[in-house]
């Protein structure tokens, strides 16, 4: 069966601290969607693209600098932006999140980064997204 596909896309993000469940919330949304027949992909940050390993790498090698450390999330948004969240966009596809800008605010903003500032940055390049779900749990 042809799957739904909207005018112009919808994009969804899942925010929340690690174990939040923003996992579990996003595949429980990609499910639904789905079975609704909608034309509906899910995606994460940091990515899986040359920045995003690069990241993830200094998790183990070593801390980065506060400086190179937004400069790799900000270089990896702009790749993820441009290689898949605008042309699935543009296609009319739904677009599932798992972490994104606001990521930045929080995190960098943690290591001394203006989160305002951080957020601006972002929204030169990155479309807002249409629904944002900010998961919280208790202690
Ligand atoms: N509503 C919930 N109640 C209890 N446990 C949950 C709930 N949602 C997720 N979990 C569990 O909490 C852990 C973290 O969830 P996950 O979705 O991976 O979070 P995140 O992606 O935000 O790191 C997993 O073991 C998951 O099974
Ligand atoms: C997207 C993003 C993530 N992060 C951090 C938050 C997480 O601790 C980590 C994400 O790594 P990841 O391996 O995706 O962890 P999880 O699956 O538990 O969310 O990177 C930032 O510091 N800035 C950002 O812009």
């Amino acid at each position: 069966m042809e799957k739904r596909l909207l005018k112009k896309g919808l994009l969804l993000a899942f925010e929340g601290i690690d174990g939040a469940g923003k996992t579990t919330q996003a595949e429980r949304l990609h499910r639904l969607l789905a079975e609704d027949g909608w034309d509906v992909i899910r995606s994460k940050e940091p990515t899986d693209g040359q920045w995003g390993l690069k990241l993830r790498e200094s998790a183990t090698a070593g801390r980065l600098s506060p400086q190179e450390e937004l400069d790799l999330f900000i270089r990896d948004r702009k790749e993820h932006v441009d290689t898949l969240l605008d042309p699935a966009l543009r296609r009319g596809q739904i677009v599932i999140v798992d972490r994104y800008y606001f990521s930045t605010a929080a995190y960098q903003g943690a290591r001394g980064f203006d989160p305002e500032k951080i957020l601006q940055m972002n929204e030169e390049f990155a479309p807002p997204p249409d629904l944002l779900v900010f998961l919280r749990c208790g202690a």
